[in-house]
């Protein structure tokens, strides 16, 4: 078995953060995380893409030096550790970071090493943006019409992994304890002998700093609305609480930027709905952000039936995670749907496509880079390299009219070629 250590690159230089700024220099290193399944693929084609906008876009004054840092499969091969220490310090002393999908198997064994690196490095925030690309087939009618940002709550809900299995030892002390102290509860379990026990912390601290992060970027971004979703109806103290005190927040910290139902409420109580309206279109016709709220099945329904509607999604974890998924269908599938986890306190940020390992297409050069070059194309923004992030959106837009596009587009458009995932990355790169 080999011993790691890590080989810095010797011409770059680490990101640092001063006075909450990111400090980049022009030859950052930035490591990176291959990934399982088809993650070389798309790394491979990844990478040169990115490297290529930001040649061309400062003309070789600006270069990445990527550093390879080990997780997943790769890591238990070579090192015989799912996810060396070494890999999360080099994230966190780099602070920039991009990764393929990693593999979790389902039922047992590891636990997500995707949610272990979040936690680990605090990145409360998974900012997952979805929009469409035209030419891009899409099942829906108006695809054009989804252009939202969703914000996922990324460290705590049931993905905190407190679970007991059943009939295990923790699970009976588990129940025991329930049993004991909460008999009303313990009563509502139908079958207690026969259940696997899952927990599910929501908190206030992460609440609010996931929902300021959405206001803020809503306001930077002079986005129109912001709508807490949950399922508050039914998970009374953790959905429910988290919309209560995103509202609070929002009230108590944005009082001349925010617009919320609250306010309406209250002036149609006093004078009226048409004042109440009125009052309204002032508000956001100055520019406020217009805060809401939706349950999380009827958002299901309604992203779809009216998407004009929705803006910046401020959601807790499970929620962001079928509704990142969904959306994404929309605009062409899980193929081009981009994300990041940030911590905007730290600056810590991974960068990493919204899909998985898709293990069927594995070294068959074959499926959409597209998700991850959009994550990086997140985080050349994010660094502030806007020109090379632009080269790459408008490169997107026309590999998407010329058509040359991977099996996935290729399937529902008339008169594509399909091309492998490599190719798709030439196309973009001619296209910089
Ligand atoms: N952040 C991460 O690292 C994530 C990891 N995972 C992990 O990935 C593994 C597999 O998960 P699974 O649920 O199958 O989901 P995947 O996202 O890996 O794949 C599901 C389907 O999505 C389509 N797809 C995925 N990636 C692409 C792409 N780049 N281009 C075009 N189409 C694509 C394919 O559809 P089609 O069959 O129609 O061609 C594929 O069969 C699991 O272990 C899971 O835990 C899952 C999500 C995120
Ligand atoms: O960690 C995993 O395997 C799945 C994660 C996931 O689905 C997501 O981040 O959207
Ligand atoms: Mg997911």
């Amino acid at each position: 078995m080999a011993s790691l250590t890590l080989n810095p690159p010797p011409n770059g230089s680490a990101i640092t953060v001063q006075n909450g700024k990111l400090v980049v220099p022009d030859n950052p290193i930035i490591p990176f995380i291959e990934g399982d399944g088809t993650g070389p693929d798309i790394w491979r084609a990844a990478v040169r893409v990115l490297d290529a906008a930001v040649a061309s876009a400062y003309s070789g004054q600006k270069k990445i030096h990527w550093m390879e840092v080990y997780a997943g499969e790769k890591a238990n091969r070579l090192f015989d550790t799912w996810l060396p220490d070494e890999t999360v310090e080099a994230c966190k002393n780099y602070l920039v970071s991009i990764k393929g999908p990693l593999t979790t198997p389902v039922g047992g064994g590891i636990s997500s090493l995707n949610v272990a690196l979040r936690q680990l490095l605090d990145m409360y925030v998974c900012l997952r943006p979805v929009r469409w690309f035209k030419g891009v087939p899409s099942p829906v009618k108006n695809p054009g019409a989804v252009d939202m940002v969703i914000f996922r709550e990324n460290t705590e809900d049931i993905y905190a992994g407190i679970e007991f299995e059943q009939g295990g030892d923790e699970a009976k002390i588990f129940l025991n304890l329930l049993k004991e102290n909460f008999p009303k509860q313990y009563a509502k379990i139908r079958f207690p002998e026969s259940s696997g026990i899952g927990v599910k912390p929501v908190s206030r601290e992460g609440t609010e700093r996931l929902v300021r992060s959405a206001i803020d970027y809503a306001i930077v971004n002079k986005r129109k609305s912001l709508t807490i979703v949950h399922k508050g109806n039914i998970m009374k103290y953790t959905e429910g609480a988290f919309r209560k005190w995103a509202y609070e927040l929002a009230e108590r910290e944005y009082p001349e930027q925010i617009y919320t139902w609250g306010h309406w409420e209250k002036t149609r109580a006093e004078f009226g709905v048409e004042a109440a309206n009125k009052v309204q279109a002032e508000a956001l016709a100055k520019g406020r952000i217009f805060i809401k709220d939706a349950i999380a099945d009827i958002t299901l329904q309604q992203v779809l039936t009216r998407p004009e509607d929705f803006d910046v999604i401020a959601t807790l974890n499970l929620n962001g995670d079928y509704l990142s998924d969904a959306l994404a269908a929309q605009v062409g599938g899980i193929g081009i749907a981009p994300g990041g986890n940030i911590n905007y306190q730290t600056g810590t940020a991974v960068f990493e496509a919204t899909h998985g390992t898709a293990p069927k297409y594995a070294d068959l050069d074959k499926v959409n880079p597209g998700s991850l070059i959009l994550s990086g194309e997140m985080m050349l923004r994010y660094l502030g390299w806007t020109e090379a992030a632009d080269a790459i959106i408008n490169a997107m837009d026309a590999a998407i009219s010329s058509k040359r596009v991977t099996y996935d587009f290729a399937r529902l458009m008339d008169g594509a070629t399909e091309v492998k995932c490599s190719e798709f990355a030439d196309v973009l790169i001619e296209n910089l």
